[in-house]
């Protein structure tokens, strides 16, 4: 029997700012970020929209565009870095708005929780359901990915931020992705992007002298948990570099094999933080496996030999048949932390169905990352209706009419100064409110759906 995924749905933040205006306004060179790491647009999320509206939009498409029986539904699995409670997951927000707009009831015997491995998350809740399935191939699994990507002003990671969530229906059998069942792990705890609890109001934590204001609007939210990580960019690179590899080479023992896998693989999917980050990282794993380069990794030539090989026809060759039909929604989306990986599979598959190129029967090779870190390594095999489950996505036409804002309305979105929505939302769920009033729900969040 087969397991993986029979449908995907999404929800990208509808507003972008052009990586020009960026560019032009933070004095660097356009051509720096366009043709060196592959940035065009980069998505924002408006006022009214955060992690679970992102999450509960993408679910909701793909219950109405599936047509799914939310009592077939055994588990909802979110991945996600952008938590916006410490304790209430957000899978039990999407769960009570499921069942707002489908019926009451209609999820009390669905497991739900929330997967925080920075962007691997996702990952990890696919391949936890994917078991799951294999015991229970009459069950279904939903498996969630949504973050707001959002970086410091003026940092190098603030041309990589993007917002948004994706959502997929595991079963047996499924329509798109058969999953093979060997997984290789590389872990390795350290600290190459992070997001710790920052200027924690110890007043309102043990609740004495509670700040009476303190929920006096959204912006307070900041204070309690800054949603920017710390981060060292070159370092990540280097930990993405280094798990990646590792656990592509437990991958080639797991399967028991000498042969260049990254061959057996017609497409590529890489987790993509920004377009360019796959192919400036597989160039190492390319070298090795294809003996390219035969040196000891800590020899002192070791990255110029790299670069080197990078830059060779034949590795070119596979990074324009391999890697950069994922590149394209990346260039015009940015960063989705746990999502990436999945719009970049998004972005094959739409780029070959607007192509009308078939590819069933064809084998995907996964290269995940998440930060802290760890990466995971597999593989799967396109399945016959792919083309049928995809009918509805229309990724790129989408993308297409995403809004372009101006540098002085994305930094106030960014400070949170933003006075109303950029966008009026249209059969969409969005944020209302946040509980001022009431202690004991203080903080609580209510969202509605806008048709
Ligand atoms: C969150 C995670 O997934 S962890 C893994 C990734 N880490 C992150 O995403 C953290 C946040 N991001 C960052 O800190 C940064 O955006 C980084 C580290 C990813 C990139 O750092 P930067 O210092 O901006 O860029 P960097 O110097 O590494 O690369 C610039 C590229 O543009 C190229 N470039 C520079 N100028 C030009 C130009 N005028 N024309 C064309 N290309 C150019 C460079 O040659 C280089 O490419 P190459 O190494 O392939 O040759």
């Amino acid at each position: 029997m087969k397991t993986g995924i029979d449908a995907i749905a999404f929800d990208i933040a509808k507003i972008h700012l052009p990586i020009k205006t960026l560019a032009t306004t933070r004095n660097i060179e356009p051509e720096k970020l366009e043709k060196g790491l592959g940035l065009l647009k980069m998505t924002l999320p408006d006022m009214h929209q955060d992690t679970v509206v992102f999450g509960a939009n993408a679910l909701t498409k793909l219950i109405f565009e599936q047509n799914i029986n939310l009592n077939d539904i055994a588990r909802i699995y979110v991945g996600t870095e952008s938590a916006i409670d410490s304790s209430k997951p957000i899978a039990s927000f999407l769960s009570a708005l499921i069942e707002q707009k489908f019926g009451t009831d209609c999820l009390a015997e669905c497991d739900v929780v929330d997967f925080t491995f920075a962007c691997i998350g996702g990952v990890d809740a696919l391949q936890n359901c994917i078991d799951f399935i294999r015991l229970n191939p009459d069950k279904k699994a939903i498996v969630i990915t949504t973050d707001i990507a959002k970086y410091d002003l003026n940092s190098t990671g603030e041309y990589t931020q993007g917002a948004g969530a994706v959502a997929m229906l595991v079963t047996s059998n499924p329509r798109i992705i058969a999953f093979e069942k060997d997984w290789a792990t590389s872990t390795k705890g350290v600290f190459d992007f992070f997001k710790p609890y920052r200027n924690i109001n110890k007043e309102l934590i043990t609740g004495n002298n509670a700040n009476e204001n303190w929920f006096d609007n959204l912006e307070a939210e900041i204070e309690i948990h800054k949603d920017q990580p710390v981060f060292d960019g070159q370092y990540s690179n280097q930990c993405y570099m280094d798990r990646t590899r590792e656990a592509y080479f437990s991958f080639k023992k797991l399967k028991n094999t000498e042969e260049t896998v990254y061959n057996t693989w017609s497409s590529i999917i890489m987790h993509l933080p920004y377009s360019f980050q796959g192919r400036r990282m597989l160039s190492e794993i390319y070298a090795l496996d294809s003996k390219e380069m035969e040196m000891d990794i800590h020899s002192l030539n070791y990255q110029n030999k790299l670069k080197e090989v990078s830059k060779s026809e034949a590795y070119q060759k596979i990074v324009s048949e391999k890697l950069q039909p994922a590149e394209i929604a990346s260039s015009i989306i940015g960063n989705l932390y746990t999502g990436s990986i999945f719009i970049g599979l998004l972005s094959t598959l739409s780029h070959f169905y607007d192509t009308n190129k078939e590819i069933e029967g064809l084998k995907f090779g996964f290269l995940a990352y998440g930060s802290g870190s760890k990466s995971k390594v597999f593989e799967g095999t396109i399945q016959s209706k792919w083309k049928e489950a995809l009918k509805k996505v229309q990724l790129f036409k989408t993308l297409e009419e995403s809004q372009e804002i101006d540098f002085e309305t994305y930094e106030k979105l960014h400070k949170k100064e933003q006075k109303a929505s950029v966008r009026t939302p249209n059969n969409e769920w969005i944020l209302d409110s946040i509980e001022k009033e009431n202690p004991n729900l203080l903080g609580a969040r209510y969202y509605k759906w806008i048709d």
